[in-house]
This record gives C-alpha cells, sequence and structure tokens, in this order.
C-alpha cells in the first residue's frame, strides 16, 4: 500500500516541479492588450471546460493543452481554463498545462473569494483571475481586486445585473467587465442580457459577454452593442473540433 501511495506522491510532485519551474519561466501577457489588440471583433477568449453543474459533462476526450492550441491558433485573443474541481471537473494543472502550451494571456476561471487563492493563481502561472460580484461585497471585491493587481495578475468583474454593476463601480472602476448572460437560479442564457446592462458601462473599461454564445447572430448582436470580448466555452467544446467551432462563430 505505501508503495501505491509513494508513486501516486511522485506523479503529484512532478506536476508541482511543473508549476515551480512555470512560475521561474513564465511570460506575463495582459488580458486587457490582447483584448484590445485582436483583430477579431469581438475578441475571443475561448474557455476550456469539461463539464458545468446545469449540464454535466460536456466533452469526453478532455486534453486542456491541446485543445487551448487549437484555440490559439484559430485565432482566440485569450483562454479561459476552469479549475474548479468538484463542480466543473477541472483542475489548476489543467491551467498549468494550458501555460506551458499557449502564449496567449490564460484567465483562471474558478470561483475566488480569498486571497490564498489569489497567491495560488499568481503561483500556477495565471495572467488573470476571475472575481464574481454576486460572491461578495463590493468592498470585499475591491480589496481583491488590488491585491491581485499587486501580485501582477489581471482580474475580469463578472457582474449579473445592472444593480450588481453599480455597486461595484460606486467602490471602484474595474479595467474588465464581464456580463454573464446566465441566470444563476435557472441556468438559462440570453444575450440580450449583455444588452441591456453594457449601456450603463462607462467609457473606458472594456465588456466582454459570457456564457451562452451560440452563434453568429450572436456574435453579430453583440458587436452591434459594442461589445469587446466574448467568453465561450459550451459552443467551442461541442464543436467537432475546437478550430471548426471558432469558424462557425466568426462565419468564415
Ligand atoms: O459555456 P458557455 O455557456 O459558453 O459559458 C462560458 C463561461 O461564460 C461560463 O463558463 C462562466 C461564466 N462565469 C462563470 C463563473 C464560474 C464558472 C463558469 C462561468
Amino acid at each position: 500500500m505505501l508503495q501505491q501511495i509513494l508513486e501516486q506522491k511522485k506523479e503529484e510532485i512532478t506536476k508541482l516541479e511543473t508549476c515551480y519551474s512555470l512560475k521561474r519561466d513564465r511570460k506575463k501577457t495582459s488580458l486587457y492588450k490582447a483584448i484590445r489588440a485582436s483583430e477579431a471583433s469581438p475578441a475571443l477568449i475561448a474557455e476550456v471546460k469539461k463539464a458545468s453543474p446545469s449540464k454535466g459533462t460536456i466533452k469526453e476526450h478532455y486534453v486542456p493543452a491541446e485543445i487551448a492550441a487549437e484555440y490559439e491558433q484559430g485565432g482566440a485573443a485569450a483562454i479561459s481554463v476552469l479549475t474548479d474541481q468538484r463542480f466543473f471537473q477541472g483542475h489548476i494543472a489543467d491551467l498549468v498545462a494550458v501555460k506551458q502550451m499557449v502564449s496567449l494571456p490564460v484567465l483562471r476561471k474558478d470561483f475566488i473569494i480569498d486571497k490564498i487563492q489569489v497567491l495560488e493563481s499568481a503561483h500556477i502561472g495565471a495572467d488573470a483571475i476571475l472575481l464574481i460580484a454576486a460572491a461578495m461585497t463590493p468592498q470585499k471585491l475591491h480589496e481583491l481586486y488590488r491585491f491581485a493587481h499587486e501580485h501582477d495578475l489581471e482580474c475580469l468583474v463578472e457582474v449579473h445585473s445592472v444593480e450588481e454593476l453599480q455597486a461595484v463601480l460606486n467602490e471602484f472602476t474595474p479595467e474588465l467587465i464581464g456580463i454573464n448572460n446566465r441566470d444563476l437560479r435557472t441556468f438559462k442564457t440570453d444575450v440580450n442580457h449583455t444588452a441591456a446592462i453594457a449601456s450603463h458601462i462607462p467609457e473606458g473599461i472594456l465588456t466582454v459577454s459570457e456564457s451562452g454564445i451560440k452563434d453568429t447572430e450572436d456574435l453579430h448582436f453583440l458587436r452591434s452593442h459594442s461589445i469587446d470580448a466574448i467568453l465561450v466555452g459550451e459552443t467551442l467544446m461541442r464543436a467537432s473540433s475546437p478550430a471548426e467551432g471558432i469558424r462557425m462563430l466568426y462565419g468564415s
């Protein structure tokens, strides 16, 4: 038994070593700049996602680094990686693997509510993290935002409603705001949600529309509302290949 456990530990240590060496050589890249520099309109943040609480397993053959490499080739501006284990079947090792594979900025998609998770994110090589307004007070959000920036991490601040947005803006002005089209009670998505909230976002802040983006029609709609970027997971993961998914979305 001990032998078996030690074998397992060796595997875990190899992963840890990858984390450490990665931290030494990793090149930081900016999500903000990548969105601004993208030729695609809106820019694409392509998500690597195995499963979700509402849909169960989305992709059986799940090799995050391979998927991310195809996203990069396909013209994505950045990669988002789900690292939550319990509900999304992700892992921090997925982010480590993706960061090693691509030169695009990598967003850590998780439920970050504590400074220790911010430190962990910096440590595993994330360039940016998601902060969900619904998960904490605006003061706490601001505190984590500042802490993340001190550790060289950008933040995508996610809101679901105009009320949440106003509460955040009363406290501070984030660089990047994500509007989640998914209603967290019903799990239904609607891109009109983005249009309704985006008009309340001041100039200068980059706006990202998240969740439930399915086709070229959605994309054109969001473009007509001057959305800077879209965050797409499921549609790309269900396409015959990630690259094909991007072609289908952008209609090229
Ligand atoms: O797979 P979709 O519908 O394209 O959605 C991607 C992304 O927006 C979604 O995964 C997401 C948005 N905010 C989150 C917060 C936590 C976990 C996941 C998410």
